[in-house]
This record gives structure tokens, C-alpha cells and sequence, in this order.
């Protein structure tokens, strides 16, 4: 845990979230890193799924450790009307709420946008869906895959012809999350300049990954072009693609009008460095199977730590494949701080990713761990006004855990 003496850019802030796994939570990570109070409802029994989701370590996903740090868990079940009225006593001192249930699921609880801005006009609602608040699809649930299927990203990663894979992370799910962080960021900027209203931020899935995909609508509605997959390269810019080595594959982007130049003198071809075909981006991307042979051959005679030593002195931007062990031993990754010691609940000790972005004045801070489930049930309702005996009898009711 990090000592708490610098500002915190969100101190002051109050966020409710309610919503499981990825979508939601990883904005209420985001907010709450930089000093936001986040205050997660969770269900009665087994809280968020993301608590069980891969490797579980004293009972629980060491993921939990990164997703839920900085934040209280009030376990409540949301079914019965005495939590509901609960919420809405947080809600309605709240700057911010995050929900990423399926449309639908918070006005079946009393909790529409309506209902809660009648609470609190200065309320900042994110909604994260599969595919947003209106339109045809609206009621279907959502996960990150079809998103990232629907945003037009799952037809591009793949090799050409074969099935296209996944990227290998929930990256339609982190999209949605930082777009959300951004919304919540401008209306609460717009709220502070302009009276104080809150608004609703409608994030959907699909529309993340989608707002991300560039060039692909304008060349299809220029060109009539459907854009392909093209497994390692990067279509339209050359030379830029994955090369066998003696002992992996190393990345190598040459495609700058100088930059290709020393990559060429640097793989030992000079004639193709000299060539004024070549002098510009459309002349490499005509002839990019010969450039891409040329650069593979001289590699296919190198080990990676070989090629980007060469590279580096070359100051052509190459990069190894980083597995978890590379990022965990790599000292740049250390000298930024990137990867932190983390103490759990359990007395446990685990290495987390550090925070993203930086800020020089109010950086981010993990102030406290992630919390077992209902770890701050009674802390959060003694201060909305609960008394002892309210709270004991609601525990006994199975209203909270
Ligand atoms: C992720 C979902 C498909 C999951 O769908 P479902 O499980 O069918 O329903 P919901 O999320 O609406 O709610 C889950 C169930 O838990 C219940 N629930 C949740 N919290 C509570 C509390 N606190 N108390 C009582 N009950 C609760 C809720 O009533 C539902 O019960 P029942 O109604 O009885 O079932 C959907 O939430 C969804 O479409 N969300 C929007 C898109 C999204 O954010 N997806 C990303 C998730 S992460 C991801 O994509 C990824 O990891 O990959």
C-alpha cells in the first residue's frame, strides 16, 4: 500500500458501483486509483464472480486483488426492497453511480435514471451494456467476445482464412470501461461549470471496440473495401509485421521513410535502402513480400536479444513478444514502477500491475486492498444513519452480508 500524502485528483469524489466482472468494475478500479471513494454492491452469498474467475489464491481470483483494490464492498440483496432503499439512501450522496447489468435490470429494481435523478439531480449515471440503452438489441445480454465480434475487431485477428481468435484479454469489456471513465469524467466537469446537473453516459459494448476500429467504415464507404484479416502485418503500412528468429519472434516496425533506411542497412541490404521505389510508404507497401522476406532472412539468422540490439543501435522500434515472466523480470517495467507489491486481506503478499496514466501532481495510489465480500456492509451503513440494531436486523433478514 502506498502512503496517502500527495492529492488525489478524485478526492472528494463518491461512486457507486454496481455490476459485476469486467465492464463496470475496471472503471471503478480507474476512478478509484485516483483517490475516488468507490463503494461496490455486491450480491449476499458470493459477490461479484469476478472473485472466482482463474486462479484462485486463499479462496480468492488473485485478478480480484487488481479489479477490486481501492474500493468497499457492501454485500446487499438487491431483491429485497430494504436493500433497494439502502442503495438509494448511498445513491442519493453519491456523485456517481456505474451499473453494468442488463438493460432492464435497475428500473425492475425502482432505480431508472428517472427515479434516481428525482434523488439527486447532480448524479452521474454509467451504463455500460451489450449494446446500449436503445435500439433493437437493446434487451439481449452482452459479453465482451460479442462485442469485440460486433465492433468489427473479431474479423480482423486472425491469419488470413483461418478462424479469427480473440485477443486474448476482455479487451471489449476494458474498452467500454475507459470510455465509461471518460464520460464520467466529462460530465462530471460539465456538472461543476454548468449548474450542477448530472446526466446519463449510455456505453455500449460493440460502439467501444467499434469507436476504435479506424479506417475501417470510411475505405468501406469510400472504396466499397470490407478490410481482411492479415494475421501479423499492418495492411496499408510497410514494413511492419512479426519475424522468426533462432528462439521466438520479434516485432519490427520500419515503416518510416528513414526509419526504413537504417532497418535496411542494418538487416545488409543496402540496394533495397537505395532503391527510390522504396522511398516512400505506397512504393514498400507494392513490394512488401519482398521487404518482409528480406528483413525475415537476416533475423531467421538471429536471436531476439540479437536483433533488437542491432535494431536499438539502429533506432528502428522493434520489441520482443513479452510473456508474463518478461514483464515481471523486465527493469523498465521496475524503474516505472509498473509492477507493485500488493498486501491482500489474507496477509498475503502479490505482484500487481502499477497505475496508468501518470500524473505528476496527483498520481494514482493504492490506498487500501481489495475487500472480502461485505467487508464494509456495516462501516457504509452506519454512516448513511443506520443504527447497530437496524443493521444487526437486517443482517439476521439476509438483506446484507
Ligand atoms: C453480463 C451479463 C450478460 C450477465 O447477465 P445476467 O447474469 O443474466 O444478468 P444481470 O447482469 O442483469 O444480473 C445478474 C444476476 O445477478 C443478480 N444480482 C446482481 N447483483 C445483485 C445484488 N446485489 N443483489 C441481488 N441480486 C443481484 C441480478 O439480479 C441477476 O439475477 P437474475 O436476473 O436472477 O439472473 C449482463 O449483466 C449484461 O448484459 N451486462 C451488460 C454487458 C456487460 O457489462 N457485459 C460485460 C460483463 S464482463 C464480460 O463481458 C467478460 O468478462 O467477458
Amino acid at each position: 500500500m502506498q502512503e496517502t500524502t500527495t492529492p488525489a485528483a478524485l478526492a472528494g469524489v463518491r461512486v457507486i458501483e454496481m455490476g459485476q466482472l469486467i465492464a463496470g468494475p475496471f472503471c471503478g478500479k480507474t476512478l478509484g486509483e485516483f483517490g475516488a471513494e468507490v463503494i461496490k454492491i455486491e450480491a449476499v452469498g458470493a459477490g461479484d464472480p469476478l472473485r472466482n474467475w482463474r486462479l484462485i489464491k486463499n479462496g480468492t481470483s488473485v485478478w480480484w486483488q487488481v479489479q477490486s483494490r481501492n474500493k468497499k464492498s457492501v454485500a446487499l440483496d438487491l431483491r429485497q426492497a430494504e436493500a433497494q432503499d439502502i442503495v438509494r439512501r448511498l445513491i442519493a450522496e453519491a456523485d456517481v453511480l456505474i451499473e453494468n447489468f442488463r438493460p432492464g435490470t435497475l428500473e425492475g429494481w425502482g432505480m431508472s435514471p428517472e427515479e434516481l435523478h428525482a434523488l439527486n439531480p447532480g448524479l452521474v449515471i454509467l451504463r455500460i451494456s451489450g449494446y446500449g440503452q436503445t435500439g433493437p438489441y437493446r434487451d439481449l445480454p452482452g459479453f465482451g467476445v460479442i462485442g469485440e465480434a460486433m465492433g468489427g475487431l473479431r474479423h480482423l485477428t486472425a491469419e488470413p482464412g483461418r478462424v479469427p481468435v480473440r485477443v486474448g484479454v476482455s479487451i471489449g469489456d476494458t474498452l467500454a470501461a475507459l470510455h465509461g471513465a471518460i464520460g464520467v469524467m466529462m460530465a462530471l466537469y460539465h456538472r461543476k461549470v454548468n449548474g450542477g446537473a448530472g446526466q446519463v453516459i449510455d456505453v455500449a459494448l460493440h460502439e467501444a471496440v467499434f469507436n476504435c476500429m479506424e479506417s475501417l467504415i470510411p475505405e468501406y464507404s469510400a472504396f466499397g473495401v470490407v478490410r481482411e484479416a492479415a494475421g501479423s502485418a499492418l495492411p496499408g503500412i510497410a514494413p511492419s509485421n512479426a519475424y522468426p528468429c533462432q528462439d521466438g519472434w520479434v516485432l519490427v516496425a520500419g515503416n518510416g521513410d528513414s526509419i526504413f533506411k537504417r532497418l535496411m542497412a542494418a538487416v545488409g541490404r543496402q540496394d533495397l535502402a537505395d532503391d527510390p521505389q522504396l522511398a516512400d510508404n505506397a512504393g514498400r507497401v507494392a513490394r512488401v513480400a519482398e521487404i518482409d522476406a528480406a528483413i525475415g532472412a537476416w533475423t531467421a539468422t538471429l536471436t531476439v536479444a540479437q536483433v533488437m540490439e542491432r535494431l536499438a543501435a539502429a533506432r528502428v522500434p522493434a520489441g520482443k513478444v513479452y510473456t508474463a515472466r518478461d514483464i515481471a523480470e523486465d527493469p523498465h517495467y521496475q524503474a516505472r514502477d509498473m509492477l507493485l507489491t500488493q498486501q491482500t486481506r489474507d496477509g498475503d503478499e502479490v505482484t500487481v500491475p502499477g497505475i496508468c496514466p501518470k500524473l505528476s501532481a496527483t498520481p494514482g495510489t493504492i490506498r487500501s486492498s481489495a475487500p472480502r465480500l461485505g467487508d464494509d456492509t456495516d462501516a457504509v451503513l452506519a454512516e448513511a444513519g443506520l443504527t447497530q440494531e437496524q443493521i444487526a436486523l437486517l443482517r439476521g433478514k439476509g438483506v446484507i452480508q
